[in-house]
Order: C-alpha cells, then sequence, then structure tokens
C-alpha cells in the first residue's frame, strides 16, 4: 500500500510541485494520472521511489516511511519499485537481452557486473521476462533494431525482472504511435492483473487512461483535484484538471 499523507514538495527554488496531497494506494491498483503539462505528475510519482525527496508530510510504501531510508535500505527498497520512461532508457547498441540482465546488476559482486557474468538462473529470468511481454524472440537482436514499442516492452521486460511490486511509468505510451501505445498498455493491463502489481502510469492521453486505469487520480497545479473510478470521469471532472482545455472523447 502507497500512502501519502498531507505530502508536499517544495524545489530547492522554492517552486512548491505538490501541495497537500493525501492518496492511499492499494496493492495491485492500476492507477492513470493525469493533468496538464506542469501540473505535478512526474514529481507524484517520482517522490514514490525517492528520485524526488518530498518535503512536507510522510509517505509510507508497504508501512515503511519512505524519506527514513538511506543507503543500503533504499537500494533495496527501490529494487521492489520499477520504473518505466518515455525514453525507455535502453543500451541500444547491445542485445536485447543484455538490456534485461542489467536488472541484475545491482545484487551483484562487483566482479561479475563488470565482466557481464550472468548465471544460467539469472538468463532464464531474463528470457522468461521477454516471454511475458511477447518478445522472446528478439532476445539475441541488437536493441536498436527494434521499434520504439518493442524497445519499450524491452524496458518492461527489465522491470519485470527485477521483481517489482510497483510499477512506475512516467509517460510510457507518449513517444509512441497509437496502435504501438495500445500494446504497450495492454502489456500493463496484463502484468497488473496476473502479477498483480500495482501500476502507476502518467499519461496524457485521456482516452487511454480511462481505457486501462480502474482509477484515475487528476492533478492540477501540485494538488490532486479528482480522485476517483475512471468510470466517474465525465467532462466535469475533466474541466476541473485541465482548466477547460480538454475534450472528452466521443
Ligand atoms: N527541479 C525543479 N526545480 C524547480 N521546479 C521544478 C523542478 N522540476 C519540476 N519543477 C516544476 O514543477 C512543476 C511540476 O513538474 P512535473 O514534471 O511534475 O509536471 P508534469 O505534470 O509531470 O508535466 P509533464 O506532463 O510536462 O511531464 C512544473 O511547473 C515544473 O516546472
Amino acid at each position: 500500500m502507497i500512502e501519502f499523507k498531507n505530502v508536499g514538495k517544495k524545489y530547492p527554488n522554492g517552486f512548491e510541485g505538490l501541495k497537500h496531497v493525501n492518496l492511499t494506494i492499494d496493492q495491485g491498483e492500476f492507477v492513470a494520472i493525469i493533468g496538464l503539462s506542469g501540473a505535478g505528475k512526474s514529481t507524484l510519482i517520482r517522490t514514490i521511489n525517492r528520485m524526488h525527496d518530498i518535503t512536507e508530510g510522510t509517505l509510507t510504501v508497504n508501512g515503511t516511511d519512505v524519506m527514513s531510508l538511506q543507503g543500503k535500505n533504499l537500494r533495496a527498497f527501490r529494487r521492489k519499485i520499477g520504473m518505466i520512461f518515455q525514453s525507455f532508457n535502453l543500451v541500444t547498441r547491445t542485445t536485447v537481452i543484455k538490456n534485461v540482465l542489467t536488472a541484475f546488476v545491482p545484487d551483484l559482486p562487483w566482479w561479475r557486473a563488470f565482466f557481464g557474468v550472468f548465471t544460467k538462473e539469472e538468463k532464464l529470468k531474463a528470457l522468461e521476462a521477454l516471454d511475458k511481454v511477447g518478445i522472446l524472440d528478439k532476445a539475441f537482436v541488437r536493441t536498436d533494431q527494434l521499434s520504439g514499442g518493442q524497445q519499450q516492452r524491452v524496458a518492461l521486460a527489465r522491470t519485470l525482472a527485477q521483481n517489482p511490486e510497483i510499477i512506475l511509468a512516467d509517460e510510457p505510451v507518449a513517444a509512441l504511435d497509437p496502435v504501438t501505445a495500445k500494446q504497450v498498455m495492454d502489456d500493463f493491463d496484463r502484468i497488473n492483473k496476473e502479477m498483480k502489481i500495482t501500476v502507476l502510469i502518467n499519461i496524457h492521453h485521456v482516452d487511454l487512461a480511462l481505457k486501462y486505469a480502474s482509477r484515475v487520480i487528476g492533478v492540477r497545479a501540485g494538488e490532486v483535484v479528482y480522485d476517483g473510478p475512471s468510470a466517474n470521469v465525465d467532462q466535469a471532472v475533466l474541466d476541473k484538471i485541465y482548466q477547460g482545455r480538454q475534450e472528452m472523447e466521443a
């Protein structure tokens, strides 16, 4: 369970990225975070794995006070939270499987990481993760030969190999065409349902947010202005979140 209690985030320049955020997200939920550019969506999800420090209130993940973590404990905590970015963050000049195997690097002795020595079990786990996102046949292909959608799936497989409890995805389909975006969203959906992994997605596509997420969190100027079932999102809710700048899809 992820719990925000009166959370605030003030950036060093004094800008308030988050204000009075109160949220409880249960294990296994699929949540879409929507809002205008600059509303604070990235700031919100990045506080969960401590990419950003909160400056007010408390944030707990499965009972752990995130701000109390340091060094080894923080690294161990981060291993349970997968992160997916718009830009995939892969090493494109190497093979797909090598990218997935990097998921194990933080747990390896330095020499194994340095020489890229992986056990049979680790290799099987990496292949299994690729199978889960439907690109097992691409395991030994150079990553730069894959389409954008396939590369995002490699990133997803790398995250899955980490065995996460939570996946945070920051605009994961923003760089993809509509058909590929839907395929990647289908992967998130399957992973969420089959593996009971909590999925939190920042997304600009309201139609995809409403189709895939069961819950929508609307952020405006650092504040949560809507939190409820996606089925209850109507034009009035969108007007509140987007200040009248977003039309509901027919
Ligand atoms: N390091 C920083 N210092 C100061 N202000 C920042 C910093 N990072 C982000 N901000 C500001 O915080 C606000 C929220 O940014 P954030 O990236 O969370 O928005 P977002 O909703 O994810 O936007 P987008 O959809 O464009 O990615 C923005 O106004 C941004 O300019």
